[in-house]
């Protein structure tokens, strides 16, 4: 199981979107992770599949999409055309989640499913083999910057024990205030996809601060309880 460094562009200068793109590229980030808010879903409003085309023209690099709206199906097909990688769709916003984790699938896409902070992992005890990724909302979704929500360490243990107990090696990614304060005890509980918004983004050298995280992540994960059950992998 390898640490991924994705960025959120979440609070970007959107006037200058690929410069910063290819800068996370060139600095070794894993995916590009884009929050894509309905205002109904969650308060904010965001953007959609045409910054998401505009994004594929002038990169190469895995794009992570995180949707934060009802209804998200209405989406999946536009989301594809863009040439996205994978679809994370959270769990309260859909009536038919198994039935929405296929329809991504079936359209060549990685499927994730993401939870708010008091959403029970047993929402996911039938469809757990069936997915790609499992993201913890570490943070209320909605805006970057916030501070992360320490109880969530606790169910970020319970569900690795949930992914390892049936045999899967989807990513767990944290999202919400992971920060060098708060990455290496989330990894050691069992993340290993990390989602960095504002404290990555304001530093001026992208390309030292994601070797940073990525070495705090990785020193994390050595020392973790989980790391052996995915040895020889
Ligand atoms: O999904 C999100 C908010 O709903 C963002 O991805 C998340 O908050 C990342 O930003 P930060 O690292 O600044 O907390």
């Amino acid at each position: 199981m390898s640490i991924k460094i994705a960025p959120s562009i979440l609070t970007a200068d959107f006037s200058n979107l690929g410069a910063l793109i290819n800068k996370l590229e060139s600095g070794g980030a894993d995916d590009i992770h884009l929050d894509i808010m309905d205002g109904k879903f969650v308060p904010n409003l965001t953007f959609g599949p045409l910054i998401a085309a505009s994004l594929r023209e002038v990169t190469s690099f895995p794009l992570d999409v995180h949707l934060m709206v009802e209804a998200p199906e209405r989406y999946f097909s536009a989301f594809a055309k863009a040439g996205v990688k994978s679809l994370t769709i959270h769990s309260e916003t859909c009536q038919h989640l198994y039935r929405s984790v296929q329809l991504i699938k079936e359209m060549g896409l990685k499927a994730g499913v993401a939870l708010n902070p008091a959403t029970p992992l047993s929402v996911l005890e039938y469809i757990i083999q069936d997915l790609d990724l499992v993201l913890i909302m570490t943070v209320n979704p909605g805006w970057g910057g916030q501070e992360f929500i320490p109880a969530m360490n606790r169910k970020i243990r319970e569900l690795r024990e949930m992914l390892i107990d049936s045999g899967s090696s989807a990513d767990l990614q944290v999202d919400g205030g992971i920060n060098s304060r708060t990455i290496k005890a989330a990894v050691d509980c069992g993340a290993n996809s990390l989602v960095i918004g504002s404290a990555l983004l304001k530093e001026q050298d992208l390309t030292k601060a994601i070797k940073d995280y990525r070495s705090l992540a990785e020193e994390a994960l050595v020392g973790s309880w989980w790391h052996r059950a995915y040895q020889g992998e």
